[in-house]
């Protein structure tokens, strides 16, 4: 069952089209919203919210029509905003206890709220000290709680791992996942980042330009885009140890690309792995590193060029 049904949605600003023609159906679960700067992603989640009207195109979240029932919508959903809006002088206790307040949770329930949702998140040992002295990854982590402190059926994450060391990424990742597995409540998460939210996302949409490229589960996007990334090195100092692992691949029908010092391999089939550590084993290379590599946005737009210079940890773009 889909949890936002999206038919033909555009929002026009004076200068830029920021959505076009968007229709996409969200299933149950953790779906992730990808997209590069830019892609219309925090606009649809406005539009979503009511925050924002849509030029047209309409659009349901968990049943509730945007245009009609934008109260029911945000009584329904949590929402973690992607720029840092915690006051610095008040507290995370003070500030999420304020929001369940506003929630309309009476104070006990809202008390007892705030204290179990601060520990869900991890954050009960600071939750007295001002929200100013706090680290990015403690914000985002209020930023979370706040979301979910009126039990919502559904959130929306706006770019939660922004701002976090790959420690915090992967910690703010499984919190997310938690949220859904824990607490069945459903997601939807942004990020620029495919490679983040293949881990986390049962399905994953994928707009650019404001416009729906991909809407598949994360499996299948997985497979189809799968691609190795291989280091070698020749033990005895040569220094095209790369171009020639490249040709003994490609003499092996494999069709390896270089970048650098980096090869990337398309995964063809299950016995890939082996074929190319035995390929550059033969060639008397050393095996650096051969592990899967985290995509790009670029990739599903078909720009390998795009990745150029930058590839291998698939973190920063
Ligand atoms: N209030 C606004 N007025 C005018 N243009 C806007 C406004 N909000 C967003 N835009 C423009 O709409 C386009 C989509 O922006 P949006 O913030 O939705 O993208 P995004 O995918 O969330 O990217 P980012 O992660 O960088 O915020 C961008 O070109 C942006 O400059």
């Amino acid at each position: 069952m889909s949890t936002i049904s999206i038919q033909g949605l555009t929002k026009r600003y004076p200068r830029v089209t920021a959505l076009e023609g968007l229709s996409v159906e969200v299933p149950e679960g953790v779906c992730g919203l990808v997209g590069a700067n830019g892609a219309g992603k925090s606009t649809l989640i406005k539009i979503l919210l009511g925050l924002t009207p849509a030029t047209s195109g309409t659009a349901t979240v968990l049943g509730d029509d945007i245009h009609t029932a934008a109260t029911a919508i945000r009584r329904n959903i949590g929402y973690m905003p992607e720029h840092d809006c915690l006051p610095p002088d008040a507290s995370a206790a003070e500030f999420v206890m304020h929001l369940a307040r506003m929630s309309g949770l009476p104070v006990d329930a809202a008390r007892q709220r705030t204290a179990d949702t601060l520990r869900h998140v991890g954050m009960y040992e600071e939750r007295y000290r001002p929200m100013g002295g706090y680290s990015t990854g403690m914000k985002q982590r209020v930023k979370l709680a706040q979301a979910l402190v009126h039990d919502p059926r559904m959130v929306f994450l706006d770019e939660p791992t922004n701002g976090l060391d790959p420690t915090g990424r992967d910690e703010m990742l499984d919190l997310i996942r938690k949220v859904h597995t824990r607490f069945g409540i459903s997601v939807l998460v942004t990020s620029h980042l495919l490679g983040e939210l293949e881990r986390t996302s049962d399905h994953v949409v994928v707009i650019d330009g404001g416009r729906l490229l991909r809407s598949e589960s994360t499996g299948n996007l997985t497979s189809q885009t799968h691609t190795l990334v291989l280091e070698v090195l020749d033990p005895a100092g040569g220094t095209d140890a790369t171009e020639t692992a490249r040709k003994a691949l490609a003499e092996r029908d494999l069709s390896p690309r270089a970048s650098g010092d980096l090869l990337y391999v398309p995964v063809t089939g299950p016995d890939t792995f082996d074929l190319i550590r035995d390929t550059v084993s033969a060639q008397g290379l050393g095996l650096v590193r051969l592990q899967r590599d985290r995509h790009r946005i670029a990739e599903i737009f078909g720009e390998p060029a795009a990745r150029e210079g930058s590839a291998g940890d698939g973190d920063d773009h």
